[in-house]
């Protein structure tokens, strides 16, 4: 039987919190299902540059590209984000690792549990039945392109840029996923704007070429981001660039109640690295008071994505759908109806999900 490695990355602030529990549930399905599961562990963002001097220690690119998937939390700090004439950024550590690991697609999926239909500020009849796929490119754009300053530093400038390939394989796996779903794709651009986007649609629309049985939308970002609060539910999949990705997928984490709930799956050449999307949380880290669930949400991905384990997976997202259904909450998906005793911490928020995944496991057991 296979042994896989799997290489946890905490990071920084309740990246580290939530990990915790992502990684006690992967231990959870190795040991429910024997699966033999190893683990390490390795630094990145600004705990890295506090033990190493660098955000992306080569140590942890070695074990990365060493490794069959990554679970990662979070980086950042706001020593950093307080000073931005800092050189040495945790956030470079991220894109560093990125870029390495060729992660080019970022699959960041809305999903609204029913259970959570009134932690939203968006009206419950807005969202119902809204399910979204994001696929975000990851590796180009303004991240990536050329940066500078000139005039002495009273100027400054990131290059927007993107190539005809970087484009195509993004688009590839977006009209892909398409074709599973409702198989409708919107693209979201600024190509009435910028090069780099009418570069974007051209492709997409000769890419779409190849999936006549998909509808494909062109949307502008500026309208895109309204209409995913007016009307979330037209949307199915959502093709981006990495900026605009960025920005609607924070903005779409308010149709799933909070950013404590989205997973993401960064997927490339060849290692697949799981995170949600939220950040290291300076306002709340050291509370315990962080949600768990997008990154445990992300460690489903991981299992279907990089192992093929559609059941584990189906398990986890299960338990977590059970854990809300039974009323628990973190407090960021509380509302005015969540009595007291059922808002946890992330501690027992992670035990609770935990206690109803053996139940589910061992039921499907004694069914089977
Ligand atoms: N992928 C990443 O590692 C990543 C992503 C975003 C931001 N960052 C970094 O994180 C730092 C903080 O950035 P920010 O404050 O803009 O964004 P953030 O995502 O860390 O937090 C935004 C808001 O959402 C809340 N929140 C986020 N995750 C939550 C969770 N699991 N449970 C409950 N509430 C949660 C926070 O308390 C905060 O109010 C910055 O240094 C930024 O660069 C890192
Ligand atoms: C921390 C930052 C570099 C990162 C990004 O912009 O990609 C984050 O916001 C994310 O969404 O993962
Ligand atoms: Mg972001």
């Amino acid at each position: 039987m296979k042994q896989y490695q799997i290489l946890v990355i905490g990071g920084d602030g309740i990246g580290n919190e939530v990990t915790a529990w992502g990684k006690r549930v992967l231990e959870e399905i190795g040991s429910l299902y024997e699966h033999p599961f190893a683990f390490d562990t390795a630094l990145l963002g600004h705990a890295a540059i506090e033990a190493t001097g660098s955000p992306l220690p080569e140590e942890t690119l070695r074990k990365a590209h060493g490794s069959d998937a990554i679970l990662f939390g979070a980086i950042g700090h706001p020593k950093y984000d307080n000073d931005p004439s800092l050189k040495v950024r945790p956030e470079q550590g991220l894109l560093g690792l990125r870029k390495a690991l060729g992660l080019y697609t970022n699959i960041r999926p809305i999903k609204l549990f029913d259970e959570l239909l009134n932690a939203s500020s968006i009206k419950p009849e807005i969202l119902k039945g809204a399910d979204i796929l994001f696929f975000r490119e990851l590796t180009g754009d303004v991240y990536f392109g050329e940066k500078a300053r000139k005039d002495e530093g009273k100027t400054a400038y990131d290059v927007m840029i993107y190539s005809k390939y970087e484009v195509e394989r993004i688009a590839h796996k977006a009209f892909q996923a398409a074709r599973r779903r409702r198989k409708i794709v919107h693209s979201v651009d600024k190509a009435n704007v910028l090069e780099s986007s009418r570069l974007w649609r051209e492709t997409v629309n000769e890419v779409a070429m190849q999936y006549p049985d998909v509808e494909l939308h062109h949307q502008f970002i500026d309208s895109a981001a309204m209409l995913l609060i007016k009307n979330p539910r037209m949307f199915d999949v959502i093709l981006t660039g990495n900026l605009f990705g960025d920005i609607l997928t924070d903005e779409a984490s308010q149709i799933a109640g909070s950013m404590g709930m989205l997973a993401s799956a960064s997927i490339g050449d060849s290692t697949g690295f799981y995170e949600p999307i939220h950040g290291s949380a300076p306002d709340i880290a050291g509370k315990g008071i962080a949600n768990p669930l997008a990154s445990i949400l992300s460690v489903a991905l991981l299992l279907e994505y990089s192992f093929g384990m559609k059941k584990e997976a189906e398990s986890v997202v299960e338990a977590v759908e059970k854990t809300l259904k039974e009323g628990y909450r973190t407090i960021d998906i509380a509302d005015n109806n969540t009595p007291k005793e059922k808002i946890l911490g992330t501690k027992a928020m992670g035990e609770q999900v935990i206690k109803i995944l053996q139940k589910i496991v061992v039921n499907e057991v004694v069914e089977a």
